[in-house]
């Protein structure tokens, strides 16, 4: 059978929270205290008219004049009449019934509506009959009592309250003052208005019709628990008829006196009904909360379970009254209201709300808050929610949904999404019949708070708090279906049947309730018999509130209109058996409703509020520890990777001074090495010869006294003078400077320091020596490419004079022309004397067994070649460097090979190799591009590399080309030096 899906209008969910209640008793105007929710039904009607019309036009407010019909109510018009007075009821006999707490503003009232009241203007009684002089059957049958005191009136509270019947203000004084009424929770400021009618006393007759004489005497039975049954509201709602005329048959027979709470009817089975509470047609649901559930949802506040609920005959307002419109709020959203202000008003102690709600439809139980929304019925499925019961938490729902709600709003939202998913359809009379029992659950925890541990904030300080129990409650809001004459439609039909069995249910089982109770404590009737609560699931969800745990309101809801042309008999039926429900009930049900124990612990019924702190405290010592043992691991971790730093840096230091110390050593191993070739071996040191061979050139004059001094630290033997180069001998300036070498040597020896104990030069003495060496060669090299720049300049000038020439220069620019044809050609003859002088040293050293005379042959050839012009016996002198079997220059040979003595011919070769190939291309570069790129040449140079006898004249000079040049440029001169006729290697 597939059910109705939820065909409720979905109004707009609230935007903004609700505005803040008052916290004191000062009356504020109702509108501004109840702000509608906007789920809740859309009124159909708008018939309740301000009660300031109601006080003036009375009689002709349940008319409801131009107000629309509510939907499945057959239209008639009625005029109601208001014929008779408040004084032609009976008054109760005794002189001191219950007087309500008010206000002096309520008192003034009292007194002018009274007094309207005698001038037969008042709106507290209304009668819809014509028969205004027939005395009502039920007169002699209204006793009223001394007050009893109970927790749902002013007495419960302790509060002092004068009953006198004379002064007992009608409800539709209520309703007067109802409007500027403060939504205040707080218990004194509960106003007269809002309090129950329980106070009257007349609790044994509530409820009871004269001739029932069943109920006199569970009257007598309850009599000495007068206070618990004050714990027990029942309230009658007239739900408004707009199109009733007073052609009704029924017209006459129905009495609803507000002021008295009472409802007479005068027909067949007719009686007076007493309630706590009796709502008139134009009593709007604020009234109807204030009086029979505000006192209620404040105990449950306190501590207390409470149960409200709605009941009646379908169509009749029941879920009007429990939700309300957005105009309009009923009790849910009004007691949601009210639970944040008494939060609100009560700082000293913490709360934790959880809600819940299901609905019972066709006896099965459904979580309205876990359906989907818009899932309906043919949504997916939901677990099976089953009642178990519990010696501590009673009778239960479970699995059911529970959310935490912080706020109205939040509050609000989730019962509206309840709403939408319950079930309702359109029925003969009420187009969106409630067709399930919907249940609310709203669970209260709350636990004092004291200054002393735990945490909280007030003023912005963080204020000590004391863990102490937790107090549960629960309140439970009702709506239950209506009651139903069976339905055409089939689907209709079964809800029907469901609905009304578990009405009957609870009729029978409030109408068995006794009070009594077997040896285990459960409910027996007065005849020792079970309860039937297991009969409904209805009856088994309310067991609790039944049995006397809780503290109840029963709102039934009737319509005794004769607009209801059609089934008014129908009605009338269902409107007595509504009323005798409630009778019974406000004359069986027992409540012994006390407050919730406060558990200590972490226990099922210590509720979330206890286990949460502890979990917060469990979490935050958690948190404390992780935090400490996180700045531990941070610590440990810093401490590693200090240690990790320190040793890191040890190591570099270490292999910097490994490092340093290789390098040192490299570099004693270098020039100990230049040294003890100078003197260990009786050779002459490369930078001797370098020197000395530049002296030989025509550019020797430049040479320095330091020059000489350099060879002197180098441990140039005396030696060395007897074997001066052909060039230096045929040049007197040149031999005048090798004469100054004692004297520099002299010097050195005097300065002091420069020389160890065995004649060696110091490290300081042999780097000076070499830097001046270097000096040298830098200088040596630019002259050379100065005259390259010559030489290029005139090639320029040449080819310029070729254009501009005149005819009678002709000859003249044709002689330079040749002139610095032969001087290229020179320079070409140059280049090729050094590759084949490289090719011969080369071949020299692959030979070593050749013949120091082929050498010589060789280089007499060369010479020859190199002999005609001077710019090649320049460079003939300084470019055959051959060393293949004398003594080498430590220059031309790497410290590795000096280190390894079997690699060193093929280093050689490379050696000699890249530096003709760099000649090469130094001097290809010069001639032919026209330009000296010295930084691409230093570039072509570094790129490839230096040659590993260069490297160090390199780099301490700090010009690459000009020292590499000179360095390469003298290592050649110095290896051609050695292949002079006067040589002695
Ligand atoms: N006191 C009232 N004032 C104005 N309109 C009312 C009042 N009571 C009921 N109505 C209107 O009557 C119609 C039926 O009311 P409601 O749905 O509350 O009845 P019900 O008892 O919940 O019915 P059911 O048992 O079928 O769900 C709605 O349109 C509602 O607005």
């Amino acid at each position: 059978m597939s059910l109705p899906v939820a065909s409720r209008p979905i109004a707009d969910p609230p935007t903004g929270a609700l505005p803040p209640l008052p916290t004191t008793a000062n009356k504020q105007p109702r509108k501004s205290l109840s702000q509608p929710p906007s789920r809740l039904k859309t009124p159909s009607r708008t018939s309740i008219l301000p009660v300031s019309q109601a006080l003036s036009s009375a009689p002709d407010l349940p008319s409801s004049k131009g107000t629309e019909r509510p939907s499945g109510i057959p239209s008639t018009t009625k005029t109601v009449r208001k014929t008779i007075s408040i004084g032609s009821f009976p008054q109760p006999p005794t002189p001191t019934s219950g007087f309500r707490p008010g206000t002096s503003a309520s008192l003034a009232s009292t007194t002018s509506t009274r007094k309207r009241t005698s001038d037969g203007n008042a709106s507290g009684i209304l009668t819809l009959s014509n028969k205004t002089k027939k005395s009502p059957r039920a007169s002699g049958g209204s006793f009223r009592g001394s007050q009893t005191p109970s927790l749902l009136n002013s007495a419960g509270d302790g509060m002092t309250v004068s009953a006198r019947a004379g002064n007992r203000i009608s409800d539709a004084q209520s309703s007067i003052h109802s409007l500027p009424q403060s939504r205040s929770s707080s218990a004194n400021g509960s106003y007269s208005t809002t309090a129950t009618t329980i106070e009257d006393g007349d609790d044994d007759n509530r409820g009871r019709t004269k001739d029932s004489d069943d109920m006199i005497s569970e009257s007598k039975r309850n009599s000495k628990g007068k206070e618990s049954k004050g714990n027990v509201i029942v309230s009658v709602r007239v739900r408004p008829d707009a199109g009733t005329t007073n052609n009704s048959q029924s017209e006459g027979e129905w009495m609803v006196d507000g002021r008295r709470s009472l409802v007479a009817y005068r027909g067949k089975e007719g009686g007076d009904y007493h309630y706590d509470n009796v709502f008139n047609t134009y009593d709007d649901n604020a009234k109807v909360y204030d009086a029979a559930a505000k006192r209620l949802v404040r105990r449950v506040m306190e501590g207390y379970h409470g149960t409200v609920f709605a009941y009646g005959m379908t169509g009749t307002g029941k879920t009007f009254s429990m939700q309300g419109t957005m105009s309009s709020p009923g009790v849910i959203p009004l007691a949601i209201t009210d639970i944040f202000s008494y939060i609100r008003e009560t700082p000293h102690r913490e709360f934790l709300l959880r809600v819940s709600y299901l609905e019972i439809y066709n006896e099965k139980i459904h979580d309205l808050l876990a359906t989907p929304v818009g899932g309906g019925i043919g949504g997916p499925q939901q677990e099976e929610i089953k009642l178990r019961e519990d010696s501590k938490r009673g009778v239960y729902a479970t699995p059911l949904k529970e959310e935490i709600v912080q706020s109205p709003t939040q509050l609000l939202r989730v019962i509206h999404r309840g709403d939408t998913a319950r079930r309702t359809g359109s029925t003969q009379y009420n187009a969106r019949s409630s067709r399930s029992h919907a249940v609310v659950q709203i669970v209260v925890e709350s636990r004092e708070r004291v200054p002393g541990s735990g945490a909280m904030h007030e003023n912005g300080k963080r204020v000590a708090m004391l863990p102490g129990g937790v107090r549960v409650s629960t309140l439970s809001l009702i709506d239950l279906a209506g009651s139903e004459r069976a339905a055409e439609d089939k689907e209709r039909r079964t809800e029907g049947a469901h609905i009304n069995k578990s009405l009957l249910t609870l009729g029978t089982v409030i109408a068995k309730l006794s009070g009594n109770k077997d040896k285990n404590g459960n409910p027996m009737d007065k005849d020792g018999k079970h309860l039937p609560y297991r009969d409904s699931k209805l009856t088994r969800l309310l067991q609790p509130a039944l049995s006397g745990g809780s503290l109840v309101s029963i709102l039934c809801t009737i319509q005794i209109g004769a607009g209801l042309t059609a089934a008014s008999s129908n009605n009338t039926g269902e409107t007595l058996n509504t009323l005798k429900f409630a009778a019974r009930a406000k004359n069986n049900i027992v409540s012994h409703a006390k407050k919730a124990a406060e558990e200590v612990g972490t226990g099922v019924n210590a509720g979330l509020l206890e286990r949460y702190r502890s979990e917060i405290q469990s979490l935050r010592s958690q948190l404390e520890g992780q935090q400490r043992s996180a700045a531990e691991k941070e610590e440990k971790q810093m401490e590693k990777e200090a240690e990790q730093r320190h040793e890191e840096q040890m190591l570099e230091m270490q292999l910097a001074r490994t490092a340093l110390k290789e390098r040192i050593e490299h570099l004693n191993r270098l020039i100990l090495c230049s040294k003890s070739t100078g003197v260990n071996s009786g050779t002459v040191s490369a930078l001797g010869m370098h020197s000395r061979l530049s002296a030989g050139t025509d550019i020797a004059g430049s040479r320095s006294v330091r020059s000489s001094a350099s060879q002197s630290t180098l441990g140039v033997t005396p030696g060395l003078k007897r074997y001066p180069s052909a060039a230096s001998l045929a040049n007197p300036q040149s031999a005048s400077t090798h004469l100054s070498f004692p004297v520099i040597h002299d010097e050195d020896e005097e300065a002091g320091g420069d020389y160890f104990g065995d004649g060696r030069a110091t490290l300081q003495a042999q780097v000076r020596a070499l830097q001046a060496d270097l000096q040298d060669k830098t200088r040596y090299i630019s002259t050379l490419e100065k005259r390259l720049l010559q030489a290029r300049r005139s090639s320029h000038s040449r080819v310029s004079m070729a254009f501009n020439k005149t005819p009678g220069e002709d000859g003249e620019f044709i002689k330079k022309l040749d002139e610095k044809d032969a001087m290229i050609a020179d320079l070409q003859k140059t280049v090729a004397a050094l590759r084949s002088a490289v090719r011969k040293r080369d071949i020299a050293e692959l030979s070593p067994e050749m013949s120091s005379n082929e050498f010589k042959q060789n280089r007499s050839q060369d010479g020859h070649q190199s002999n005609d012009s001077n710019t090649s016996s320049q460079l003939s002198s300084l470019g055959i460097s051959q060393a293949s079997s004398g003594p080498r220059s430590p220059l031309s040979a790497s410290p590795m090979t000096l280190l390894s003595p079997q690699k060193a011919p093929e280093k050689k070769r490379k050696t000699v190799d890249e530096m003709s190939k760099m000649l090469d291309e130094m001097i290809q570069d010069k001639v032919e591009s026209g330009q000296y790129t010295k930084r691409s040449t230093s570039f072509r140079i570094s790129q490839r590399g230096p040659p590993p006898g260069l490297s160090r004249s390199t780099s301490s000079a700090g010009n690459v080309t000009g020292p590499a040049m000179g360095t390469l440029v003298a290592s050649l001169r110095e290896r051609d030096s050695m292949f002079e006729p006067g040589n002695p290697s």
